[in-house]
């Protein structure tokens, strides 16, 4: 009997999956002696590392699709979509959280349970302690922080990443430099449930305004209604009174970082086999938080971050600090560079572009992108760091046939796409899409855009890291 004759049977097929998911992690724990990280607990991100194993990594994606799945063929179809409607409330109540350093506060109190009236008193915000109870209380309905006792809060593993690791102290004295020299995470975060969840709710008025319903324009997007401007998003950092959302973007880029994505990008390229000197371009490469771990790792390579020249300005102080000597050397240079202009720099070894073509509509990539072609010399590479959306179904054909790539494929009864898994390159799509007009994109519209702009795909890969966009294109001038 097949699950849609007997929906039971689907529901038992994804309990086996979770099942037979979790005995995989098992095992391979049981074989390295390592213990599954708890959800209460808060103590070192380390234990976190053990998640990153490949085998851990799928395992634990198929759980999260089977349960995500489980739960919206369970639950009442209404409650589904009444919920999901509802969600928005769920980022807005993580800003509020973290514009309250409540994280920190905890820390402070040894992760001991804080009554929500000293968590108000000690964050000097002002906020209400019963209004910030119900905040804490709709996260802790969603495991991030716990309600220990009524109206008492503590830290889980998810509020935890919350947390800049600052002293409160340090945070009241200067919140405007709450992020500066973190790990950028909590500023990641922040910055999502402020300017790109405010645009999101504009999005369906830029969908059907006939003014801006097919434009691919980065000043039509959602993001200018939504904050009142004819500018569009990285235009408006640059603007007076916007100077604390623009230092939170770039600690942002730094915080989506993460050690697989970092790993992807290594592995993406034989980085080693480039002749000494070879010149890199981090093209749009923000503060170059990207270009630093290359040059940690290959220290026979030259580096160019190229960026905004508002942002090269602030990453000047940051390479100082860091990396004095790459700078006073020449072997790192940032420079500012404008990516719809022509490109400056003529046949280097490689233009490395990370999360850089999802702001823009396919017109401007193109524009870009050609840019590129036109100072390629014969071995330049083009790598692309970016997402590469699947299909909620399965994906044959020859269309997909390209090195390295792997369409995706249903397995059992789970969404081709991994479903609840891989959804943070789907909410990422409707983030360009409502900030810039700008898209992830599909391995077809990828290959089909950079032909178009004088490129060849040599290579793609989804990595395990797919979620945090640890995929990568190698392109060759066509
Ligand atoms: C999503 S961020 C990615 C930053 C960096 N590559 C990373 O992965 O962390 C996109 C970057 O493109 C830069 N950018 C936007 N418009 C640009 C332009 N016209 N010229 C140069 N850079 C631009 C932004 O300032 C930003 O640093």
């Amino acid at each position: 009997m097949n699950t849609t004759e007997n929906p039971i049977c689907e529901l038992r097929a994804l309990s086996d999956v979770i099942k037979s998911s979790l005995d995989k992690i098992e095992a391979v724990l049981q074989s390295i002696s390592k213990p599954f990280p708890s959800l209460d607990d808060t103590s070192t991100p380390e234990l976190d590392v053990v998640r990153l194993i490949p085998e851990i990594f799928r395992a634990s994606e198929d759980v999260i699709a089977a349960a995500g799945q489980l739960t919206a063929a369970i639950r009442v179809p209404a409650l589904n979509v009444g919920i999901d409607c509802g969600s928005a409330q769920i980022s807005t109540c993580i800003r509020v959280a973290i514009q309250t350093h409540v994280s920190e506060i905890i820390r402070e109190a040894d992760n001991k349970g804080v009554h929500v009236k000293d968590i108000a008193k000690a964050s000097s915000t002002g906020i209400d302690p019963g209004k910030l109870a119900r905040v804490l209380r709709l996260l802790c309905t969603r495991h991030i922080f716990r309600e220990v006792s009524p109206d008492v809060f503590t830290n889980n593993r998810i509020s935890s990443t919350l947390d800049t690791g600052k002293s409160v102290a340090q945070i009241v004295k200067d919140v405007h430099a709450k992020h500066d020299d973190t790990s950028g995470f909590a500023a990641s975060i922040e910055m999502a449930t402020d300017e790109l969840m405010k645009s999101s709710s504009y999005l369906p008025e830029t969908l059907f305004d006939p003014k801006t319903a097919s434009s691919g324009e980065p000043n039509t997007a959602a993001f200018t209604k939504a904050h009142h401007t004819s500018q569009s998003f990285y235009a408006w950092f640059d603007l007076p009174g916007h100077e604390y959302n623009a230092r939170r973007f770039n600690m942002a880029m730094k915080g989506l970082r993460s050690p697989m994505a970092s790993e992807a990008m290594r592995q993406s390229y034989d980085w080693k086999s480039l002749p000494e000197g070879s010149v890199v371009i981090d093209v749009g490469g923000g503060t170059g938080y990207y270009t630093l771990q290359l040059v940690e790792a290959f220290t026979h390579l030259n580096y160019i971050v190229q960026d905004r020249e508002s942002v090269i300005e602030e990453a000047a102080p940051i390479w100082e600090k860091l990396q004095a000597d790459a700078i006073r050397s020449g072997k790192v240079k940032l420079q500012a560079h404008n990516i719809l202009a022509p490109q400056p720099v003529q046949a280097p070894a490689i233009f490395f572009l990370r999360t850089v073509l999802h702001n823009w509509s396919t017109a401007y990539c193109i524009k870009i992108l050609r840019n590129l072609r036109d100072a390629a010399g014969p071995n330049t590479k083009l790598l692309l760091a970016d997402a590469i959306v699947l299909h909620a179904c399965d994906e044959d054909g020859a269309d997909y046939d390209l090195p390295g790539y792997t369409p995706a494929k249903a397995s059992g009864p789970l969404l081709a796409n991994k479903g609840a898994a891989n959804i943070l390159n789907y909410i990422m799509d409707m983030n360009m899409l409502s900030t810039l007009n700008g898209a992830e994109r599909t391995i077809v519209e990828w290959r089909d855009m950079l032909k178009e702009a004088g490129w060849q795909i040599v290579h793609a890969s989804r990595s395990v890291a797919a979620e945090f966009y640890g995929s990568g294109l190698l392109a060759v001038p066509a």
